[in-house]
């Protein structure tokens, strides 16, 4: 298994027929695109960390029980740059390049100079987003590239930057009812500040120019970072019906490394720190008036990656997160560690912190002559609570739903509104997937499927037609599981 992370995967343009065991319900119809590192070596150049790998798409035609498999390379600059030179071209997370090691002094001085701000990779290898009527492959950096759902072809690279300030941008965005798409980012510097972005990317309308949605891009509201140096990383956020939730965490991103990175000869990884002993702050924006609510909420330093759902009730906004008591996550996708045998892997797993899914709970007013110290949470069935503060802070401490889950989704009709059920990855210190989970938050049950030779990959929660129930579409897999 462990040859597994340092193949390359050969690509399958043309549609291949999957044989299948047991029945696809009939009901289920379309395309699931799926989008992951394939390529760790080119030339005799290789990638230091699996988030670098060239992007590959797959996607999954299903067709009246049956299902066609195609997968292709993105065929993005980066992909292009690497493929001609037959080496690793452009640096990645966890890898920097150096474009020609043969150049002379002048060219190498000039390369130094160019990469003090440096141009971000194309390589969209994180996942599929909707913009307008399209889709788009994505990364974290300022880039998306366009695709073909039906070829998987690679059409046009979208630069945010020429829409909106923005440097780097998550690949977790949402939707709304109406089509329109909602994006947070960072943009570093500009006019002398850091801040981060919430954009809304509108659905086109019959008639539009290309790019439209684009051109018509909006930033809703910018939140100024703490620190015009150190911006929290973020790699999703929250949103229900009236408010988006943005967790500022102390997990940043050192500016003054990233513009020497190059010189240094280190990774943008490492331009990423971890400060054990700052607050993490919880950010409430006001989708209408778009302010950002002035009571300072914050709990205890934390790392988060995905957002699960948020909602309102009764005067709260609540939201639930997988989130880590530090920032080794990133470190266990090293390829060095990823090939280890599954005992090794499992012993330096051990050392990482596992996540666990939380649950926080913000009053959105409270009766200003409570007392200092006072849980101001009023809302029943929950141990989650927020402590009144002096000078408008208010301190939250989360409930535990369930542990050791990872790359969570939902049934996205219940994005922003009350839900029921969480569909994720179970965190096993084995370095490939075993088990899927669906966990109950009302009964606090969780149900697992795995089985022998099956690695599956993060769940997606498809709706059953004319479903009733938030869970109606997932019976097939998990009406027969254990406990
Ligand atoms: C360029 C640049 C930057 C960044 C650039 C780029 C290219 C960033 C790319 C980021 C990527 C690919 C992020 C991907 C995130 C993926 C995440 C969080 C995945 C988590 C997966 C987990 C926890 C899986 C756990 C597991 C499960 C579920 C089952 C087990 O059996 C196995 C296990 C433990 C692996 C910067 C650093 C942001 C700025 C500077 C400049
Ligand atoms: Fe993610």
């Amino acid at each position: 298994m462990q040859s597994f992370f340092g193949n390359n995967r050969r690509e399958s343009p043309k549609p291949v027929k999957a044989q299948i065991r047991g029945e696809i319900p009939k009901w289920l119809q379309g395309t699931l695109i799926r989008n992951g590192p394939g390529m760790h070596k080119i030339g005799d150049t290789v990638y230091n960390h699996w988030f670098d790998g060239m992007a590959l798409l797959h996607s999954f035609t299903f067709k009246d029980g049956e299902i066609f498999y195609r997968s292709k390379y993105l065929r993005s600059d980066t992909y292009r740059s690497n493929m001609e030179a037959n080496r690793i071209v452009v640096s990645e997370f966890g890898t920097m390049a150096y474009p020609d090691p043969c150049k002379n002094i002048f060219a190498k001085a000039f390369s130094y100079l160019s990469h003090t701000i440096p141009d971000f990779t194309d390589n969209c290898l994180i996942n599929i987003i909707r913009c307008g009527e399209d889709l788009y492959a994505s990364t974290e950096t300022n880039y998306i590239r366009k695709i073909d759902l039906e070829t998987l072809e690679t059409n046009e690279k979208v630069d945010y930057r020429k829409y909106v300030a923005l440097n780097l941008a998550t690949s977790h965005p949402h939707y709304d009812t109406n089509g329109n798409t909602y994006n947070m980012g960072t943009s570093i510097g500009d006019k002398g500040k850091t801040k981060y972005q919430i954009i809304k990317i509108p659905q086109s309308k019959p008639g539009d120019k290309e790019h439209a949605c684009f051109t018509n891009c909006e930033v809703i509201c910018s939140i100024p970072s703490r620190s015009l140096l150190r911006p929290s990383y973020f790699h999703s956020f929250g949103m229900t019906e009236n408010y988006i939730v943005f967790i500022e965490q102390p997990f940043k991103l050192d500016i003054l490394k990233l513009a020497t990175a190059y010189f240094r000869g280190v990774n943008w990884a490492s331009c990423l720190g971890w400060y054990p002993n700052d607050k993490t702050y919880i950010h409430l924006i006001d989708r209408e008036t778009k302010k950002i609510l002035s009571t300072k909420y914050y709990t205890d330093a934390l790392v988060v990656y995905h957002h699960v759902n948020a909602y309102e009730e009764d005067g709260h906004v609540i939201f639930d997160i997988v989130a880590y008591n530090d920032n080794s996550l990133y470190d266990m996708f090293y390829l060095k560690i990823l090939k280890l045998d599954d005992a090794a892997f499992e012993k330096q797993g051990k050392t990482f912190s596992s996540p666990s899914c939380r649950r926080f709970v913000i009053p959105l007013q409270h009766d200003k002559n409570v007392e200092l110290g006072t849980n101001i949470v009023t809302l029943e069935n929950t141990t989650a609570s927020a402590l009144k503060e002096k000078d408008g802070y208010v301190y939250c401490k989360p409930e535990i739903l369930f542990e050791g889950i990872e790359l969570p989704r939902i049934n996205y009709d219940y994005n922003g509104k009350k839900y029921r059920y969480i569909y994720a990855s179970k965190v096993q210190w084995r370095p490939v997937p075993t088990k899927i989970i669906k966990c109950d938050i009302l009964t606090k049950t969780c149900y697992e499927w795995r089985e022998d030779h099956c690695w599956p990959a993060e769940p997606v929660f498809v709706r059953a037609p004319e479903a009733k129930e938030e869970d109606d579409g997932d019976y097939h897999l998990f009406h027969s599981m254990c406990l």
